[in-house]
């Protein structure tokens, strides 16, 4: 099922693990700053709304989605009590191949941080033909891909959590 059919900020709070005792990081990319900004909004809100607090929400800035593998990277290094980390980035088509070069860097950068690393790096980067999709996917009509990788950041946590020996 394609976005467009699904809201990406619907949740169902019964099914989602109490964020309260979670540590979130939260890396912003700085290009098409509206959007991320909006999608950064949707994740807190989120994060907050199933308990998690102020104090144990972290937040850096990158300058572009491509810095985001490294801000991550970071992030996971210096703060050692973090439980996930929500990438948010927005890359919007131009007219050169640029477009594809920056989503495939960051898709497998953020993959490979996952396969390495012990937290889990939430992939919240759009990558979209043009401005309205990006819109309508920050707090637009299609919800908030922020409030969509919250709740996976808050699942994955507690997966985390559980799968310890
Ligand atoms: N065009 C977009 C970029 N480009 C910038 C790169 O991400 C990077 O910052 C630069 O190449 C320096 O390393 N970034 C986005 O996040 N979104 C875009 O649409
Ligand atoms: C996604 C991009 O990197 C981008 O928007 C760059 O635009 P262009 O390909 O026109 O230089």
């Amino acid at each position: 099922m394609a976005t467009a059919n699904t809201n990406l900020s619907a949740y169902d709070k019964n099914t989602i693990p109490n964020a309260k005792d979670f540590r979130f990081g939260i890396v912003v990319s700085e290009w098409n700053h509206e959007i991320t900004e909006g999608m950064f909004q949707g994740a807190f809100d989120a994060l907050k709304d199933c308990g998690a607090i102020n104090e144990n929400i972290v937040r850096w800035n990158v300058p572009g989605s491509f810095e985001l593998i490294y801000g991550c990277k970071r992030m996971v290094e210096s703060y050692d009590m973090l439980d996930a980390v929500i990438a948010i980035g927005s890359v919007i088509q131009g007219e050169t191949k640029h477009f594809d070069y920056v989503c495939e860097a960051v898709a497998q950068g953020i993959k490979d941080l996952n396969v390495t690393g012990n937290i889990p790096i939430i992939f919240c980067v759009l990558t979209d033909n043009n401005m309205q999709q990006a819109i309508d996917r920050s707090g637009g009509k299609h919800g908030n891909k922020g409030t969509e990788a919250a709740i996976a950041a808050i699942k994955m946590a507690q997966l985390r959590k559980d799968s310890r020996f």
